[in-house]
């Protein structure tokens, strides 16, 4: 049985790769099989038909893949898998009796990551592989932390720009209602400034993570947009109001009963909300919806806090005053 150093366990621990291997001849399917079942999935096929269904199927972390195949070869898949949308990112290897180097570039210009020649050696084969799946254990940290906040582990802003755009499109498409909105922490300066900015880290993460329970029951998402700030979406439907999300999310955060006694002796963490409710449509822009929530959230703040304002605009995009908490 191959032999995995420390850096390979710790690596498979984190997440369970699948590999794809594709290949006609089982006795290889087998090596191949031998060398990473212990650690990966592996998942094996003997013909290129089979490999395209089952790289749909399973997205697969990379693909090992044979070049001489009865029907339809390795490049033909190749082709196939680099220009399908879904596939077209995931890391290919040849593993090939063809020697010449002529094989060799066409693979490697078809979009190919690596190219190792039959009679394969199991330990060269397991190092390629691994170095592939580092790099892609990187790709993925690397957007991770491009899309969501450290402290919080909310997606950030930039990854509000992303969805918040596709939901926009997506319920303009379908003609549904949405809302869009700001939630913002109270006094959140003099909690600091009272219990220090430790403790308002902590404060901030569990607001974070209860909002976040309460949208995700309604099919909503929350972003962390600024440092106490929220930006959230969700969509409405026959079976709940806009007010009863917001209610609740507002409820929720009254549940923690969280101490904030640079406010009163008696007053508790609390959140004010600004939120508009509308079908997208191409007479307004999601930006200036925001604007509209956050004009919101002001009227909330300059009034009690703690509450909600909610907005409805009409198809010509005429403000309704829906409701106050
Ligand atoms: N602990 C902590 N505080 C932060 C973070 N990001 C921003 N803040 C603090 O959030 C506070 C926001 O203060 P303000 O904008 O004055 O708002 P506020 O005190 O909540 O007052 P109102 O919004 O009017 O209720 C500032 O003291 C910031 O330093 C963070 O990541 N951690």
């Amino acid at each position: 049985m191959p032999q995995f150093n420390m850096e390979e366990r710790r690596r498979a621990n984190e997440q369970r790769y699948t590999i794809l291997c594709i290949d006609d001849e089982s006795v290889n399917l087998k090596v191949l099989a031998s060398i990473f079942k212990d650690h990966y999935n592996v998942v094996a096929c003997k013909s290129a038909k089979q490999g395209f269904q089952h790289a749909l199927q399973e997205n697969p972390d990379i693909i090992l893949l044979d070049i001489l195949m009865p029907e339809e070869d390795g490049f033909e898949l190749m082709i196939k898998l680099k220009l399908h949308p879904k596939l077209t990112n995931i890391p290919v290897i040849f593993i090939t009796g063809l020697q010449d180097v002529k094989n060799e570039e066409k693979g490697l210009k078809l979009g190919a990551c690596d190219y190792i020649q039959k009679p394969f050696n199991s330990s060269i084969v397991r190092a390629r592989v691994n170095t592939h799946l580092e790099i892609i254990r990187q790709r993925n940290l690397l957007k991770k932390f491009a899309l969501f906040d450290s402290l919080t582990e909310l997606p950030n802003r930039r990854k509000w720009l992303q969805d918040s755009t596709e939901s926009w499109l997506l319920a303009k498409q379908a003609q549904s209602t949405m809302v869009y909105g700001i939630i913002d922490v109270d006094h959140f300066k003099k909690y600091n400034d009272h219990y220090g900015h430790h403790q308002g880290d902590l404060v901030l993460r569990k607001i974070a993570n209860t909002i976040k329970r309460q949208l995700y029951d309604y099919h909503g998402a929350i972003f962390r947009c600024g440092g106490e700030e929220f930006y959230f979406y969700f969509p409405v439907s026959k079976s709940f109001t806009a007010s009863t999300v917001l209610s609740a999310c507002l409820n929720s955060i009254t549940e923690l009963a969280i101490p904030h006694h640079a406010v009163n002796n008696t007053y508790h963490v609390s959140v004010s909300i600004g939120a508009v409710q509308l079908i997208p449509n191409k007479n307004i822009s999601i930006e200036q919806v925001i604007q509209q929530a956050d004009e919101r959230l002001y009227s909330v703040k300059n009034d009690s806090r703690n509450a909600f304002s909610l907005l409805e605009l009409d198809l010509n995009n005429q403000k309704i005053p829906l409701d106050v908490s």
